[in-house]
């Protein structure tokens, strides 16, 4: 079976490792598929659930885990009272990642901190982030606005990003904004919201040619794919183009999926082009997106999370960030048992590059 082949970790017949998973369970319908929980089983490793409503350490009394991994809202760290559960054993179970430093993925200003002035050396290549702001969403109308969006120097199109990045579907709803008259549309329909109001981002839009590198890491192992993303604007159309256009989730299916969506719906023309846009599209230096992971790794402190990437059509040295999240769908990568299984493996076996920081800052 090939995933057996990608695996690149030896055990040892005698080894085995409880590993707890703590997640709601629509990412455990999505990780935890019967081929991830065998594959790692066959490695020793038992993946144990962890219900996260109640308190640890009243769970699994006869079990001892060696390791945790979560993707988790802050009203389940205070459920599960992992803090109580690390007093007693806390010598022996690491949790993966801290949260505190996790919530920096959280808000996308934080986010692209750490992706700022990177210093990497690949050939010529250089990797930044697009210029960004956050703006005052009160100031919709009259000197106000025109001062704020002046004082602002974006250039449209810009992308109105929520600032928090939090795990909920309002958190994914983006918008491109092509004018002032788009940007303050977008940020009265914002305030008409009232309670549910958010801040938001605006972050310059920059064409790359429909296509974003995802650059999955699990500690040292780091795969990067390609998908679907927003198509280019020319300059001359977007001097023309007016007003917003919603949208979420936009490269979230792989390439396969999103193949397979469109043949079954019987689409072709454009379509087909913009698929052989991404397969055609050249993969960055396999280098650079190892330095930018290992990068990401030492200034986030974090182990489980992805970036997406895009290069800047007018000049094919220059990558961008411009997302990052916590705890990604592996599962969407073509043989990810072997990917989590070997980063876990790594994790209990405590290679020191991989254990957090002493769980610090668990229940922040
Ligand atoms: N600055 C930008 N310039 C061009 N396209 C962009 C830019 N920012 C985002 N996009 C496009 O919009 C998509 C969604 O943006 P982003 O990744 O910030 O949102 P998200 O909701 O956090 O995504 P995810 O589902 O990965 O968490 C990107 O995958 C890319 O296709
Ligand atoms: O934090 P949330 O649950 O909103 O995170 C999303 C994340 O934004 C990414 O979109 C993940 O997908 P990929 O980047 O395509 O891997 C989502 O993965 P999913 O398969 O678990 O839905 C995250 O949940
Ligand atoms: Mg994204
Ligand atoms: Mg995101």
């Amino acid at each position: 079976m090939p995933q057996e082949q990608a695996s690149q970790t030896q055990t040892h017949d005698d080894e085995r490792y409880i590993i707890g998973y703590a997640m709601e369970p629509k990412k455990i319908q999505n990780l935890l598929k019967p081929s991830l929980i065998e594959h790692a089983r066959k490695h020793g490793i038992d993946l144990i659930p962890i219900d996260i409503n109640k308190p640890l350490i009243q769970q699994h009394p006869n079990l001892h885990f060696h390791c945790i991994i979560q993707k988790l809202q802050p009203k389940h760290w205070d459920n599960l009272n992992l803090h109580q559960y690390m007093s007693k054993h806390g010598t022996t179970t690491t949790i993966i990642d801290p949260p505190h430093l996790v919530r920096k993925l959280q808000n996308r200003v934080s986010m692209l901190e750490f992706a700022s002035n990177l210093p990497l050396s690949v050939q010529n290549a250089t990797v930044g982030v697009p210029y960004q702001a956050v703006i005052d969403i009160h100031k919709t109308s009259g000197d106000d606005f025109e001062e704020m969006v002046t004082d602002s120097n974006l250039r449209f199109p810009v992308i109105a990003k929520p600032l928090y990045a939090d795990g909920t579907m309002k958190s994914h709803e983006l918008c491109l904004v092509f004018d002032r008259e788009g940007l303050r549309e977008t940020l009265n329909k914002n305030a008409a919201a009232g309670s549910t109001t958010t801040p938001v981002v605006l972050q310059e839009f920059v064409n790359h040619g429909g296509v974003v590198f995802k650059v999955y890491v699990a500690g040292e192992h780091v795969r990067c794919v390609k998908r679907r993303s927003l198509p280019d604007i020319p300059e001359e159309k977007a001097e023309t183009l007016k007003g917003t256009l919603k949208f979420s989730q936009i490269s979230n299916f792989t390439v396969q999926d999103d193949n397979g969506a469109k043949s079954n719906a019987g689409h072709n023309g454009d379509g087909a082009n913009h698929l052989s846009n991404i397969e055609r599209a050249e993969m960055p230096e396999e280098n650079l997106i190892k330095e930018l992971a290992r990068a990401l790794r030492e200034r986030t402190g974090l182990n489980m999370f992805n970036v997406d990437v895009i290069r800047d059509a007018k000049d094919c040295t220059r990558y961008l960030v411009i997302d990052i999240n916590y705890f990604p769908g592996y599962a969407k990568l073509p043989c990810y048992e072997p990917f989590i299984t070997d980063f876990l493996l790594d994790c209990v076996r405590n290679k020191p590059a991989f254990v957090c920081e002493e769980n610090q800052g668990m229940n922040e």
